[in-house]
C-alpha cells in the first residue's frame, strides 16, 4: 500500500529535519527518508564532531599556556579513544534528542535510501510513498581525485573513523575542511603536513586573514605546503609518501586525508523519473524559492550548490516549510551576508564582502577599511603565545555601512554572531562607535576602532 504525506523530505540531515520538522508543527502530515544516520553529515561526520575535536585541540593548547598562568600540570597522556568514545556518546544523545522531536511532532521516520519513481513517488526498500510536496535534502560527500595512489587516502568521513590517533599526517585541500582537520591533528600532537596547490589556503577569504593564519602556521605549525599538488601515492608498508606535480615528495606519513571538495548526493535519486534537472556538477538548481524544475519538488542544502553550511539547509527548509503551509507567499532565504566560522588554528570569524570585493563592488573611494592589532589578554599572559588577534571592519560610503567584518584570533567564533546581526540590521561605523564597548574582550575592538 503507498503512504502518503503532504511533505516528505529525503534526507535527514540539516535540511531534511528541519523542514519536515516544520511542516509537522504547522500541522502537515510530515516525513522524512534516511539512508544511513539521523542528522546527516553534519551530526555525524561534520560539523559536531569536528567541533568536540576542535575543543580537544583547544584544551591542548590551554595546556601550553598553562605554565605562564601559575599551573604546573606536566601533560602525562593524551587518550584519542576516549575523545572519540566520549564524542560519540553526545552524537548518540543527540540522535536520541531528534527522536523524541520527531515523536513530538508527529514527524514518521522512514529507514532507506529513496528513489523517485515519478514526480509524486519516492521508493524506499520497494515501498511507495508519495506527497504533495517533495523536498530533495540529500547534501553531499566527500570528493576523492582521480590520481594514482588516491585510494590510500582517506576522507572526512574516514578522519571520524579513525580509532588511534595517526603519529604523522597528510591533509590535501586549501577549503575549510582542510584548515580545520589539519589544525586539530597538529594540535592533538600529530606530525601535521597541509598541502595547498596555490599560494594559500582559504584563498577566498579576505586577506587579512589568510595572511595571518599563513603567519600563525609558519610559527606553530602544521607544516603548509603551498604550490604543492599531488601526482601519485604510494605506499610503503604502512606509510605513504605524496608525490607532487612539481617534483618534490611530502611524507612518508601515516595518514593521508582528501580535503578537496564535496559532490553532491544526486546521482542515485533517480531524478531523471521525476524529471529533476541537475547542472553539469550534479547540484539541482533552485530559485530563490527552493523550486526545482518541477512543480512540487524542491531542493534545500548542500545538493544546491549554494553555501554549504548547516545553518543555511537549516534556515532554507525552514522558510521553505511556511511559505508552502503558512501563507506566506514570499518567505525565502537570503542568501547574502551569511557570518561563518573556520575552525581553524587561529580560529576565524567572517561575514560580508572582502576588502577586495568592497572595492570591486563599490569602488576604491568608497570604501573605507578599519584594522586593528592585538594580542588578546588570554595569550598576553604567555611568554610564548603572544599571538596576534587582528579585525577589519569593511565600511561603504559616506554613511560609512559596514559590508563586510573579519576577524583572526581567540574569541572570533563567539563574537560575530551578534556582529552579524548589526550588520545584517545595516548598522554604520557610527553605530558600533556608540555602542560602549564590553571590557576586557576582544570584541570591544569592533566597536573602538579609529
Ligand atoms: C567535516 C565537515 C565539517 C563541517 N563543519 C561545519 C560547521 O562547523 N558549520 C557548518 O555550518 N557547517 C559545517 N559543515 C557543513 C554541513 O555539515 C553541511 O552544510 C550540512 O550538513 C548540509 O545539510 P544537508 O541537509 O544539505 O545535507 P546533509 O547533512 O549531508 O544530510 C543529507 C542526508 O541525506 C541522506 N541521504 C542522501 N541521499 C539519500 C537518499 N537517496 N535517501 C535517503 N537518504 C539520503 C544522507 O545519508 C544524509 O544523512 C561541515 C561539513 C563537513 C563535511
Ligand atoms: N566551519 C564550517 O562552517 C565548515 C567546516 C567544514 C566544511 N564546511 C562547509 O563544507 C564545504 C566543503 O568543505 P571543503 O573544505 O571540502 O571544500 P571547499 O570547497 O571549501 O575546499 C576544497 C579545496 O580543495 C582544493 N582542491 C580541489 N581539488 C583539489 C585537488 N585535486 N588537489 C588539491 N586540492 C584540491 C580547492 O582548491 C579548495 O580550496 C565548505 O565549503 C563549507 O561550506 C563548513
Amino acid at each position: 500500500m503507498t503512504q502518503h504525506f503532504d511533505f516528505l523530505a529525503i534526507g535527514a540531515g540539516s535540511g531534511g529535519i528541519a523542514s519536515a520538522n516544520r511542516a509537522a508543527r504547522l500541522g502537515k502530515k510530515a516525513a522524512v527518508i534516511e539512508a544511513k544516520a539521523i542528522g546527516g553529515t553534519c551530526v555525524n561526520v561534520g560539523c559536531v564532531p569536528k567541533k568536540a575535536m576542535w575543543y580537544a585541540g583547544q584544551i591542548a593548547d590551554a595546556l601550553h599556556y598553562a605554565p605562564d598562568y601559575g599551573f604546573n600540570a606536566p601533560l602525562k597522556s593524551f587518550d584519542w579513544q576516549k575523545l572519540i568514545a566520549n564524542r560519540e556518546a553526545y552524537i548518540k544523545r543527540i540522535h536520541a534528542a531528534y527522536e523524541r522531536g520527531f515523536a513530538s511532532n508527529g514527524v514518521t521516520v522512514i529507514e532507506g535510501f529513496g528513489k523517485f519513481i515519478n514526480k509524486n513517488t519516492v521508493e524506499v526498500n520497494g515501498q511507495r510513498y508519495t506527497a504533495d510536496h517533495i523536498c530533495i535534502a540529500t547534501g553531499g560527500k566527500p570528493s576523492i581525485p582521480n590520481i594514482e595512489g588516491a585510494e590510500f587516502g582517506i576522507d572526512s568521513d574516514g578522519f571520524f573513523a579513525l580509532e588511534q590517533q595517526p603519529k604523522s599526517a597528510a591533509v590535501i585541500g586549501a577549503g575549510y575542511i582542510a584548515v580545520e582537520l589539519a589544525g586539530v591533528l597538529h594540535a592533538l600532537g600529530s606530525e601535521t603536513h597541509l598541502l595547498v596547490r596555490k599560494e594559500k589556503p582559504l584563498r577566498s577569504f579576505d586577506t587579512m586573514l589568510t595572511d595571518t593564519l599563513v603567519e600563525q602556521m609558519a610559527k606553530h605549525g602544521p607544516t603548509l605546503h603551498c604550490h604543492s599538488t599531488p601526482k601519485r601515492i604510494e605506499k610503503n608498508g604502512d606509510l605513504f609518501t605524496i608525490h607532487l606535480e612539481n617534483g618534490n615528495t611530502i611524507g612518508p606519513v601515516e595518514t593521508v586525508i582528501w580535503a578537496i571538495g564535496r559532490t553532491p548526493a544526486t546521482e542515485n535519486l533517480a531524478l531523471d523519473a521525476a524529471e529533476v534537472a541537475t547542472n553539469e556538477h550534479g547540484y539541482i538548481p533552485t530559485d530563490k524559492y527552493q523550486n526545482t524544475n518541477v512543480k512540487g519538488i524542491y531542493a534545500v542544502g548542500d545538493n544546491t550548490g549554494r553555501v554549504q553550511l548547516t545553518p543555511v539547509a537549516v534556515a532554507a527548509g525552514r522558510r521553505l516549510c511556511e511559505r508552502i503551509f503558512n501563507n506566506k507567499p514570499y518567505e525565502h532565504l537570503d542568501y547574502t551576508n551569511i557570518a561563518t566560522v573556520v575552525f581553524s588554528h587561529p580560529v576565524i570569524g567572517t561575514i560580508g564582502l572582502t576588502e577586495q570585493e568592497a572595492i570591486e563592488t563599490y569602488g576604491e573611494e568608497q570604501v573605507k577599511v578599519y584594522n586593528s592589532q592585538f594580542t588578546a589578554l588570554y595569550q598576553a599572559m604567555t611568554e610564548e603565545y603572544r599571538d596576534p588577534t587582528r579585525m577589519k571592519l569593511v565600511c561603504v560610503g559616506k554613511e560609512e555601512k559596514i559590508v563586510g567584518i573579519h576577524s583572526i584570533g581567540f574569541g572570533s567564533d563567539e563574537l560575530l554572531q551578534g556582529f552579524s546581526v548589526a550588520m545584517k540590521m545595516g548598522a554604520t561605523k557610527a553605530d558600533f562607535d556608540n555602542t560602549v564597548a564590553i571590557h576586557p574582550t576582544s570584541a570591544e575592538e569592533f566597536v573602538t576602532m579609529t
